[in-house]
């Protein structure tokens, strides 16, 4: 493997072991450089079934040309997925050749971790010659740190992974086990995660050029995907010879979490610019409590961490309940028990250090945004804005957003429910767009062009699903004069004009991403004209400000919001009569039957829901592999 591509070089780093460096200046949002397809890529199990394996594609994804697409399974092993018979062909010489043997033995053979299929492809595709001496020797001057995995209390269980991946990868040999761990430690350290361009994560893979960055919590550069072509793209101007970094784990992050990740998975204890700061970021930072709020913050502490409230409330106990009730439920909620830090190692008083490791634990334990039950979100979102000294912007709540926007968005159509669900989502994602995102992020960062892309669609199907039904939905929740100040279709265009201003910085200009967003959203959003009829541009910082009133509002009654949708009576108190009709079915009924069909459209999260799963089944077909 060359030891340059396109503007950048591997060479010994004051970090760390090797690194990428800048062959020549960038500007914000620039490539660096791209590598065509990751020398290694393996689709998570949920993805194998709904991308291309060969091109990442997916079927109605929302992009260009993605209404045609069907994607059939190999029909051998069932396993992989493909959009076409040349996708096959290329994939069936490039790997899929050894595996379906092994695979089609297997009854739930998608269902086995993609580290471990990833290691199992590495270990043939060695094997039989694909991967070059020269590529292979690149791979293994990568840090694996198996000793560490070897000290590990959870030895055991990596160790079966690499027993799995050698038996999965037809290499004959019993006394192979010790390459196949030091192959499986390298790619967990190595890996990068493979997302669409809503930069929703559907794999892995690993290069031996572009796992070479070194991480820092203040990364000079991004990674996003354009199809296969994994590109890093500068997130502020970088030097000639400066060093390429990116973020391994979320920058965002107070302090001693992010150095618990990168000490976890890497291995080392991170000494970036942003860390020698330590607590003193914005990360770190909380507002500063009343007596009041101080002792409510205590009680918290003091009931999830000894498991018992103040006062005992029983199970039982009619709706709406007391905070100690709700808290008592959450203390139960949490695998492992919370414990006061005895030697604060953590500058939070020892209640807020409880109550922060509690939402960090919390959220490990919901796992990942693959899931669209909203439930398990509301007790840490509203523990947390109800202590009134959490800034929005501080993590885990930004995730805990993005994961309920995601949620919310994602389910059936809108026809099926309308505009229960669009009307906080729409909140929510202003509140985002106004309160958080422009605190974290610049204003090329992938994600922000994702969330005002978002917003732009959704503003206008809040248009279009029924304009008076809006209107009322959000007088109730805002106020009426405020609401009917809001002009969606202006904020419609507003926000794609931010999106289009942004993507190509963020995505590049080859993207079909960008494509949609640039070419095919204007036509989509407001017909042949590209643009709404009358549009004000120059009342645009005008309508800025009416959504920084709509997010203070948000901002101001979002605890009391999330109590009641953990009560199930949110869409009686906030949305008035209409809702009532369906709130017996709960908060879940609700937002399980409303989708705006975006986030999806992107390759948003998959339902898990069993209609789903039925059209699933009819839609796919097979790939026969007669002429493989
Ligand atoms: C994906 S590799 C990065 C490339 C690696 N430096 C090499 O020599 O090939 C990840 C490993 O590099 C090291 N590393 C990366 N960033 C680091 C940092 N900021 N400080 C210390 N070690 C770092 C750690 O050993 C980590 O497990």
């Amino acid at each position: 493997m060359a030891a340059e591509i396109d503007n950048a070089y591997k060479k010994l780093s004051p970090i760390a072991g090797n690194g990428l460096f800048a062959k020549k200046a960038f500007q914000e949002g620039e490539l660096i450089f791209g590598i065509p397809r990751p020398m290694l890529t393996e689709l998570d199990s949920a993805g194998l079934r709904l991308y291309c394996s060969n091109c990442f594609v997916r079927s109605n994804d929302g992009l260009p040309g993605s209404r045609h697409i069907k994607i059939s399974a190999c029909s051998a092993c069932k396993v992989v997925s493909y959009c076409s018979k040349q996708c096959q062909s290329i994939a069936w010489k490039r790997q899929h050749k050894a595996q379906c043997p092994i695979w089609k033995g297997l009854p739930r053979a998608s269902e086995i971790p993609h580290a471990v299929r990833l290691v199992a492809q590495a270990l043939a595709a060695r094997k039989n010659g694909r991967i070059s001496d020269k590529e292979w020797e690149a791979f293994e001057s990568l840090p694996g740190h198996v000793d560490k995995l070897r000290e590990r209390d959870d030895f055991e269980t990596h160790a079966a992974m690499a027993m799995g991946a050698l038996k999965y990868s037809g290499v004959e040999t019993s006394s192979n086990f010790d390459k196949a761990l030091a192959i499986y430690a390298r790619i967990l350290t190595n890996s990068l995660t493979i997302t669409t361009a809503a930069l929703y994560p559907i794999g892995v893979g690993v290069d031996p050029f572009a796992s070479c960055a070194n991480h820092s919590c203040e990364p000079n550069a991004f990674v996003v995907l354009e199809g296969t072509k994994l590109c890093y793209r500068a997130l502020r101007p970088i030097s000639k010879d400066e060093e390429i970094s990116m973020s391994y784990v979320d920058d965002k992050c107070p302090f001693f979490q992010r150095q618990k990740e990168l000490r976890d998975r890497y291995y080392f204890d991170c000494k970036c610019s942003k860390c020698q700061r330590g607590c003193d970021t914005m990360e770190d930072r909380l507002k500063q409590p009343s007596p009041e709020q101080e002792r409510k913050i205590s009680r918290y502490a003091s009931a999830l961490t000894t498991g018992k409230p103040d006062r005992y409330v029983p199970e039982d106990t009619p709706l709406p309940a007391t905070d100690e009730f709700l808290i008592h439920k959450l203390a139960r909620q949490l695998p492992r028990r919370i414990r006061k830090p005895r030697d604060s190692i953590s500058p939070l008083s020892p209640d807020l250090y409880a109550l922060e490791a509690y939402a960090f634990g919390y959220v490990e334990s919901i796992g990942g945004p693959k899931t669209v039950d909203l439930e398990p979100l509301l007790p840490v979102m509203w523990l947390l804005s109800s202590t009134e000294v959490w800034p929005n912007y501080r993590q885990p709540f930004p995730d805990l957003v993005e994961d309920f926007l995601r949620r919310t968005a994602s389910l059936e159509g809108p026809s099926k429910a309308g505009f229960h669900n669009l009307g906080p989502v729409w909140l929510f994602a202003v509140f985002r767009y106004i309160q958080i995102d422009p605190i974290l992020y610049p204003a090329h960062h992938p994600l922000r062009t994702l969330h005002v892309f978002s917003l732009a669609n959704w503003s206008m199907t809040l248009l279009e699903d029924s304009e008076a039904d809006q209107r009322r939905v959000l007088e109730l929740a805002l106020g009426g004069p405020l609401a009917r100040r809001i002009d969606f279709l202006a904020l419609a265009k507003d926000f794609l004009s931010e999106a289009q201003a942004s993507v190509v910085k963020s995505h590049g200009h080859q993207s079909r991403f960008s494509y949609a967003v640039i070419a095919q959203a204007p036509l989509n959003l407001f017909g042949e004209r590209g643009s709404p009829p009358g549009y004000a541009e120059h009342k645009r910082p005008e309508r800025l400000r009416l959504l920084e009133d709509v997010a203070k509002v948000v901002d101001e009654k979002k605890s009391s919001w999330f109590r009641q949708m953990m009560e199930g009576r949110f869409m009686e108190d906030v949305f008035g009569e209409r809702a009532l009709k369906k709130s017996d079915q709960g908060v879940r009924g609700y937002f399980s039957s409303f989708n705006a069909n975006f986030e999806k459209a992107l390759g948003g999260p998959f339902s898990d829901s069993e209609d789903d799963d039925k059209d699933w089944k009819r839609d796919y077909n097979w790939l026969s592999s007669d002429d493989e």
